[in-house]
């Protein structure tokens, strides 16, 4: 297996934002079309994502049926858009906004429809504008992983970044 996931030896200095919600409170939504926390996403996952202690946030999603790839389980495709808006919203507990550079995910078993998925992510280092982050998916009856993912994000200036593709202010907090 090739990855592009690779820890620097030494991390830049990370604090917690202190505008970060508190442990058990959750990320504001960014946009209410967002695919990933959407609240007005058509067809959107849905997913809140909460701080945690530390670097860490968790979040759940309900495997539903509209998600089905193979017969009975859930499409990796969905899996990994999941991962994305959880992995996404981690780098917001050290005050930084990002956009995926690289997501790598290993399914280690099969999804049920109708199982509920819970994530516990983390921050695991800085360097320059990288922020990596690495992420475990767990079934509510089983300590086992069912899936993880690791990832590099790139810090961006919100504004600069989306300057050129923005045009529905109404609905966005950037
Ligand atoms: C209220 C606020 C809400 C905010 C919303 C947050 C919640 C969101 C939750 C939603 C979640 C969903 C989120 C989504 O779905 S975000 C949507 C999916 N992602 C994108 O659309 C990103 C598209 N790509 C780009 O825009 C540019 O390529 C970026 C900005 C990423 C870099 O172009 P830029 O010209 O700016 O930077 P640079 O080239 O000088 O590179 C800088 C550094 O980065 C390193 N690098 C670059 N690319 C990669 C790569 N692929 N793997 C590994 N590393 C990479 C590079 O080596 C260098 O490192 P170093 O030289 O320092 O070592």
């Amino acid at each position: 297996m090739s990855t592009n996931f690779s820890l620097p030896d030494v991390s830049d200095p990370m604090e917690r934002h202190p505008k970060a919600p508190a442990p058990g409170d959750p990320f504001r939504l960014h946009h209410d079309l967002c695919h990933g926390c959407g609240v007005n996403a058509p067809g959107g996952l849905h997913v809140t994502v909460y701080a945690g202690e530390g670097f860490t946030t968790t979040a759940e999603m309900k495997v539903e049926e509209w998600m089905l790839g193979g017969p009975g389980v859930i499409h990796g495709g969905v899996l990994t858009a999941a991962f994305d808006e959880v992995l996404g919203t981690t780098p917001l507990i050290i005050g930084v906004p990002v956009v995926t550079g690289h997501l790598e995910v290993d399914f280690l078993k099969p999804i049920p429809i109708g199982s509920t998925l819970h994530f516990e992510a983390e921050v695991a280092a800085k360097e320059r504008r990288k922020v990596f982050v690495r992420a475990v998916a767990r079934l509510d009856d089983s300590d086992e992983p069912v899936a993880t993912a690791s990832a590099i994000f790139i810090e961006i200036d919100l504004r600069k970044h989306y300057a050129k593709y923005y045009d529905s202010a109404s609905q966005s907090r950037l």
